[in-house]
């Protein structure tokens, strides 16, 4: 399989609590791009709508200058709605509740990015795969701080997975310590929140894991 270039490497994922204004979201991502992202997405779990156009549309325009894509969780009407205004680098990632894959594929055209939670079970990332996704998730594989109630899944899935044929993220608690392990597990994308945005220094800790990335 040939990867995309976007499909190797770490994939940061804000967060409200951790970023909660706009100056504080824009300056936190860009020292995370600065630290060299492959993917970015805007995950903002609350109902006001306004606010996360604005904030979708700022954070596309800081991705396009560092070339790297910016998924929007959860809510294909917004990842449509920033395409047609021809922000071309926003994709989508869709959880099991969160709307059909196949549908959000029609809506966003088959360049889009599209990405879907699959948990600890591989026979959803088939489904994902037959249905239009670009890349499956796993998860939880550690302890983490800001979804502790994901369902866990095993490390072994990732190997199994190869066969899918697709990009395959990692998430739930991968810092310094976990990193090495999920991607020798096979993980193409290392997916994080709290070890990039709760870091005193993003731009560094973003740089210390692609680090340990490099040396794997
Ligand atoms: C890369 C990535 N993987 C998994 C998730 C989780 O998606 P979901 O299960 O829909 O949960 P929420 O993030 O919506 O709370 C994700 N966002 N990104
Ligand atoms: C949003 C999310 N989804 C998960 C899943 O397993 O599906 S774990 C998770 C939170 C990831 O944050 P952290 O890197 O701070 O653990
Ligand atoms: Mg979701």
């Amino acid at each position: 399989m040939h990867n995309p270039s976007w499909a190797r490497g770490l994939y940061a994922i804000t967060d409200a609590a951790l970023l909660p204004d706009d100056p504080r979201l824009l300056a936190g991502c860009e020292a995370a791009l600065r630290g060299g992202l492959a993917l970015l997405q805007y995950r903002d779990k609350s109902t006001q709508a306004d606010k996360r156009l604005r904030q979708a549309r700022a954070l596309a325009a800081l991705c396009r200058d560092y070339d790297v894509p910016l998924i929007i969780n959860d809510d294909t009407a917004l990842a449509e709605r920033l395409r047609r205004e021809g922000h071309a680098n926003v994709g989508l990632h869709l959880g099991q509740g969160d709307g059909a894959l196949a549908e959000a594929r029609e809506r966003l055209g088959p360049e889009a990015i599209l990405g879907a939670t699959c948990h600890g079970r591989l026979a959803l990332a088939e489904r994902a795969a037959r249905e239009g996704a670009s890349y499956v998730a796993f998860g939880r594989f550690f302890a983490s701080r800001t979804k502790p109630e994901a369902p866990p899944a095993t490390l072994d899935l990732l190997g199994e997975a190869e066969a899918i044929g697709l990009p395959r993220v990692a998430i739930g608690g991968i810092d310094a310590e976990t990193i090495g392990a999920a991607r020798r597990a096979g993980a193409d994308l290392l997916a994080t929140v709290a070890a990039v945005f709760a870091a005193a220094d993003i731009e560094a800790s973003v740089r210390d894991l692609n680090r340990r990335l490099s040396a794997c």
